[in-house]
């Protein structure tokens, strides 16, 4: 099945599960998973570590390899979408991810700042402190009705969580026709065409 999925984003805030979370579902899926974190510039983890939110500037190299990333452009030719976590909290970041892979599903893992607060004060992390939370909140614009993607509830435990996203991303033709086709995803349609197969969304926001 791998092989019929776009390339996904995991996004969200700081500690809604986007590591975790993807690299399950990277196994469900068969697709491999990458972690942004591993792709922020040394002077970017630095910046968090001291509790200063990142710029636009800041995000902006970082955004641009996940791009490339996203577009297979490491992928040596195995030819499988990848699973990639990236924030990606705002609709600019959005689109210059979607201007290197136009069919990119977003998949974003949504709670409140009391749950992912607690999340992030039981969990140990390599730089990103629990005192920048509220930034990430700050800077997220939800995702918008024209923008392919499908929602995780947080609070679901991870099993099921990952079931029900595996669900809602499997191609139309293995769920029937609970699936419903957003105007976006039709054949022809731009930038999100789905070439003839539409894997979305019983999340569109409206
Ligand atoms: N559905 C869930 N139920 C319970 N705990 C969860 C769930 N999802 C993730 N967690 C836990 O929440 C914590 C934060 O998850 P994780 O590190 O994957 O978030 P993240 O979004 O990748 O964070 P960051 O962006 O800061 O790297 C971890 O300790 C993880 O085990
Ligand atoms: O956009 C950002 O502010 C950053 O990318 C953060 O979101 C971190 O990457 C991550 O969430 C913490 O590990």
């Amino acid at each position: 099945m791998s092989g019929q999925l776009p390339p996904l984003v995991v996004m969200g805030v700081s500690g809604c599960g986007k590591s975790t979370v993807g690299a399950l579902l990277g196994q469900r899926l068969g697709m491999p998973f990458l972690d942004g974190d591993d792709f922020h510039p040394a002077t970017n983890k630095q910046k968090m570590a001291a509790g200063v939110p990142l710029t636009d500037t800041d995000r902006e190299p970082w955004l641009a390899r996940l791009g490339e990333l996203l577009a297979g452009k490491d992928d040596c030719g195995a030819g499988v979408p990848p699973i990639v976590a990236c924030s990606a909290l705002k609709r600019r970041y959005r689109d210059l991810l979607r201007s290197y892979a136009p069919e990119v599903v977003f998949v974003h893992l949504t709670g409140t700042a009391a749950t992912i607060g607690a999340r992030m004060d039981a969990r140990s992390h390599e730089f990103m402190p629990r005192a920048l939370l509220e930034s990430q909140f700050a800077a997220l614009e939800d995702l918008e009705s024209d923008e392919v993607h499908v929602l995780g509830d947080i609070t679901q435990p991870l099993d099921l969580l990952v079931e029900s996203l595996e669900l809602k991303l499997k191609p139309a033709d293995a769920v029937g026709p609970e699936v419903t086709l957003p105007r976006a995803c039709l054949p022809g349609s731009s930038p999100n065409s789905r070439r003839g197969t539409s894997y979305l969304s019983r999340d569109r926001t409206s």
